[in-house]
């Protein structure tokens, strides 16, 4: 059975999404306090997969989550777009005009932020996870407090929901990265058929620099789907950037990565993959 390490609790979005990639297949969750802890899980155990949110489609990036990457050995062995959908829930009962603070983690309370705005006078709260703020709110008896989470979540600890898909815009999405080292990254990755790359590299301070790296991408014929600049720490207003490639001709694109060679410093690869196609009627 694969070992599957979560940020968050039972319920939480990682492990709808984990369920989702490895559909069909038995797995054993492993829950971690934080991203980095699931980092630390796999150091002791080289079969252990993560799962980790990168970016969100109305939130944006987890910008802390790209450094995890670069700083340690898990690689990217596919992803996972999924739908999220939020519910809004409290203890078996509550009445919304009894709710005085909302709970969740801080991506989620993003997403929802129009829904929060009709609730006048709220106190907001963040969480580590959705899954566990609506478990605190079961186990604390927290009768003022309502979770932003799944309803799966809600079900699990058995609270009632006061709305359903809150989220701002339904176009809601986050994409996981599935990760692994050694055997387990050929046995996530689902097929051979590899044609994403996610790279992290530093580019010098001249101009024209990133756009001389666009242009040979570009004549390798290389489709550059994602880019995201971070600080290099200790080196002010430099930068790291992070991006994501696709391409249709595996040998094309390790010839573009040679000729970017010359551009470029710190270059690491953080995983070759199966891009997952999104499901542009995905509603629910
Ligand atoms: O709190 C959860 O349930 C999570 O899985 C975390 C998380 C995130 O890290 O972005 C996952 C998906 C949603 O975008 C909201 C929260």
């Amino acid at each position: 059975m694969k070992r599957v390490a979560i940020q968050g609790g039972v319920g939480a979005y990682h492990e709808i999404a984990a369920r989702e990639y490895f559909k069909g297949e038995e797995l054993e969750i492993v829950p971690c306090s934080t991203f980095k802890d699931i980092f630390i899980e796999a150091e002791k155990d080289p079969d252990l997969i993560g799962i980790m949110a990168i970016e969100n489609t109305i939130a944006g990036s987890l910008l802390q989550n790209h450094d995890l990457l670069k700083l340690n050995k898990l690689q990217i062995a596919g992803e996972q777009k999924q739908r999220i959908s939020h519910s809004l829930a409290v203890l078996p009962g509550v009445k919304i005009d009894e709710v005085q603070e909302v709970m969740s983690h801080p991506m989620a309370l993003m997403q929802c932020e129009e829904f929060l705005d009709t609730l006048t006078g709220i106190k907001i709260v963040e969480h580590d996870d959705t899954a566990l703020a609506a478990r605190d709110i079961k186990e604390k008896n927290m009768r003022s407090t309502a979770a932003i989470c799944s309803s799966l979540a809600a079900k699990i600890y058995g609270l009632d929901i006061l709305a359903e898909g809150i989220e701002t815009n339904k176009r809601n999405f986050t994409r996981f990265l599935i990760l692994a080292k050694g055997d387990m990254l050929r046995e996530v990755q689902k097929e051979n058929n590899i044609n994403k790359s996610s790279l992290v590299f530093i580019l010098p301070h001249n101009e024209g620099s990133l756009s001389k790296v666009l242009s040979v991408l570009s004549f390798y014929g290389i489709n550059l789907t994602r880019i995201q600049s971070l600080p290099i720490v200790g080196r002010e207003w430099e930068y790291q950037f992070y991006i994501d490639l696709t391409f249709s001709d595996y040998n094309r694109y390790k010839q573009s990565i040679d000729a970017i060679m010359p551009l470029i410093s710190n270059l690491k690869v953080l995983g070759e993959y199966r891009e997952e196609k999104h499901k542009m009627n995905q509603d629910q």
